[in-house]
């Protein structure tokens, strides 16, 4: 995930996503599409006129005058005059409020079935998604034609029941499809940031999902309402829809058809004011979908799922019980953690009987290269572990609650009050639709009752604990509209919010640059010292360590092998591999001296060795390193290493005294 001494040539994540099409973005939208805008000013004109129709026919949409039957174009009527002499020009304007109430109400239905089905089916998932995915299958299967036949029998050719039908029959393709922008939003990590800030699910899908899949659907929706406007003429056409004694675009073209072998002219009027707003009505979806369609495909699936259950049996634990992990006071226990991909009988463990403590406003960094189970880990303790990945043994006890055992509930009780959460990625964990000031009063109304200004107080308040100035400018900007060090600073703002005990924070500088690294370093340790904060930190900077950690659990191929005050850790070393990382950091190194590398690779989940898992790599193994399994040893009052050649290289000089 990393660029550093200890995950060399891997690159950092990605920006941030780009903002969801909202009504100031679908105005620049169209400014880019002149043929999109032009369908906008069409229809606008449209409902103006159906709007004012009253004021502008030249006459009233009844008004017969059996002189001029089937006249054509004239001056007295410029669309020329129907079968018993009514005026088309009047009769098509008075028209336009029924067909578009009528496209409105096939719209209506299908945006109100296909979007709440098709967000809560890709954000929950599970049986859920399964059981709508299975109706939303078996309702594309019907044929929408003979259906819609059927209820116009039924309701004596009703226009309403027909379009409901059709919104019925059309929102199956709309769920499917915002299920799976829904999937890949629910992935993104600022939606992961407010479930961590404890934002209800609900919130969450109104909020954050519904914004972001807006593109998409208001694509969908302007596609389907030109296919129902085309749906109500062919019924009519056909003549099964009643038109009733009201003007309509759809009785027009049945009246038309009654004479279309003696005057043709009579069917161009509707027809050609159908064909214009159908195609409006496409180039409009067309515009949107062009402009949103790289959108989704550019968002990353970066989050977590939500998984806080445990799927299955525990897992094999290490023959000798893991010493205590330092100086706990109950915060946060993690006992014998096992996180596996798949079940426990079937699966792949990825990280292995995990065992650390963090006392209040204590500091432990979890370090170790990449792939060692350190981000695996921290999300067990936070419940968010990507889907398929579940806690297959352990417990994870939060102030003496086992939130494993406690469950999904267990977990949404104590992230964003209990236990925050800063990513790597400060942007990407920012709603980009979303101002400052949104995110944070979102966050302050899940942990307190105030009122609207208290609400805005408090935000300002948090953002001037992060240390942020202009904080009215601050409170006002989007994402992208501030820097990645204020994001980040605006990050540990949300997460403060619920006002935590213990933060949680995955390489929270990695993606700054050096000065900015140092003052959100510098923020971290005064919040520490004026809240009492604990923090576990996730890092691959011994610089990192040194400067804000009091202890360090060092990880290898998904396991603990070292855990140590800092001071003690940085000067003895116990495990041959934590003293290879510590003499390859450039931080420590002498001018001019040439750094020492460590050879190979941490072997991948799997294809872990019998043993020690680092013998692979380790100068000094024996053959008494690979024999079995190595129980994590204490070494002295605060260093525990799964090492069982310690004091033999003490005695070589391989390890300091
Ligand atoms: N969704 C997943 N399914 C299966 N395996 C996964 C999944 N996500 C990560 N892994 C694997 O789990 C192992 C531990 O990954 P993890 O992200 O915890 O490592 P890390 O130490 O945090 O590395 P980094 O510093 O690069 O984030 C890795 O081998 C990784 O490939």
């Amino acid at each position: 995930m990393t660029t550093n001494a200890m995950n060399p040539g891997v690159s950092p994540t990605s920006g941030p996503a780009k903002p969801a099409l909202g009504p100031y973005r679908l105005r620049r939208v169209l400014g880019r599409h002149p043929l999109g805008a032009l369908a906008v000013a069409y229809l606008a004109l449209l409902v103006l006129a159906g709007l004012l129709a009253p004021a502008v026919a030249p006459y009233p949409p009844d008004e017969q005058n059996l002189s001029t039957v089937l006249s054509g174009p004239s001056a007295a009527h410029w669309l020329g005059t129907d079968a018993v002499g009514r005026d088309v020009l009047s009769r098509l304007l008075y028209g336009i409020n029924p067909a578009l109430v009528n496209t409105l109400t096939a719209l209506a239905v299908f945006l109100l079935l296909g979007v709440p089905l098709g967000i809560l089916a890709g954000y929950r998932g599970g049986w859920l998604d399964t059981a709508i995915s299975r109706i939303a299958e078996l309702m594309l299967g019907i044929p929408a034609i003979i259906l819609v036949l059927v209820v116009l029998g039924v309701f004596s050719s009703s226009p309403t029941a027909a379009m409901v039908t059709l919104g019925v029959l059309g929102a199956p393709g709309l769920t499917r499809l915002v299920r799976g922008a829904t999937f890949v939003v629910r992935e993104e990590l600022f939606v992961t940031a407010a479930r961590v800030a404890g934002v209800r699910p609900s919130r969450i899908m109104s909020g954050h999902v519904l914004r972001r899949v807006l593109g998409p659907i208001l694509a969908q929706a302007s596609v389907f309402a030109g296919v129902g406007l085309g749906f109500q003429a062919a019924l009519a056409f056909l003549g099964v829809m009643s038109a009733g004694d009201r003007p309509s675009w759809g009785e027009m073209i049945s009246q038309a058809a009654t004479v279309v072998t003696t005057d043709e002219w009579l069917l161009v009027p509707p027809g050609v004011a159908i064909a214009l707003t159908v195609l409006a009505f496409g180039v409009l979806g067309d515009a949107i979908r062009d402009q949103t369609e790289g959108e989704r495909t550019a968002a990353a699936p970066r989050g977590r799922g939500e998984r806080g259950d445990r799927k299955a049996a525990p897992a094999h634990r290490a023959t000798v019980a893991s010493p205590p992990g330092g100086p706990a006071d109950g915060l946060l226990d993690v006992r014998g953690l096992t996180v596996t991909a798949g079940t426990a009988d079937r699966g792949t463990t990825l990280v292995s009987d995990v065992t650390f403590s963090i006392g209040t406003g204590e500091t432990v960094a979890l370090v170790g290269e990449s792939g060692c189970g350190k981000s695996m880990t921290a999300l067990a303790v936070l419940g968010l572990l990507p889907d398929g990945v579940h806690v297959t043994g352990g417990e994870v006890f939060h102030r003496g609650t086992d939130l494993v055992a406690g469950g999904p509930k267990a977990y949404r009780a104590v992230r964003g009050s209990g236990i925050a959460y800063v990513a790597q990625d400060a942007l990407g964990s920012l709603d980009p639709t979303h101002t400052v000031g949104s995110h944070l009063k979102e966050v302050i109304r899940r942990h307190d009752r105030l009122s609207g200004p208290a609400t805005r107080a408090r935000a300002a308040e948090l953002l001037q604990q992060v240390k942020l100035p202009n904080v009215d400018r601050v409170l006002a900007s989007y994402p992208h509209e501030i820097s990645g060090g204020m994001a980040q600073r605006v990050n540990i703002a949300l997460a403060l919010a619920g006002r935590p005990k213990l933060l949680i924070a995955d390489e929270p500088t990695t993606a700054l640059d050096v000065t900015v690294q140092a003052e959100i370093l510098a923020l971290l340790r005064e919040l520490r010292q004026s809240t009492g904060l604990a923090i576990l930190l996730i890092t691959h900077d011994w610089g990192v360590v040194a400067d804000l950690a009091d202890r360090a659990v060092v990880m290898y191929a998904g396991e603990v092998v070292e855990q140590a005050g800092v001071d003690s850790l940085f000067h003895a070393p116990r495990f041959p591999y934590t003293a290879a990382l510590l003499a390859a950091d450039p931080s420590t190194a002498e001018e001019g001296t040439r750094l020492p590398t460590l050879p190979g690779r941490v072997p991948p989940p799997g294809a872990w060795p019998t043993g020690c898992r680092f013998a692979g790599r380790c100068a000094h193994a024996r053959e008494e390193c690979t024999s079995g399994p190595v129980p994590l040893l204490s070494v002295g009052r605060d260093t525990s290493a799964r090492c069982v050649r310690i004091e033999d290289l003490v005695r070589e000089g391989a390890l300091p005294r």
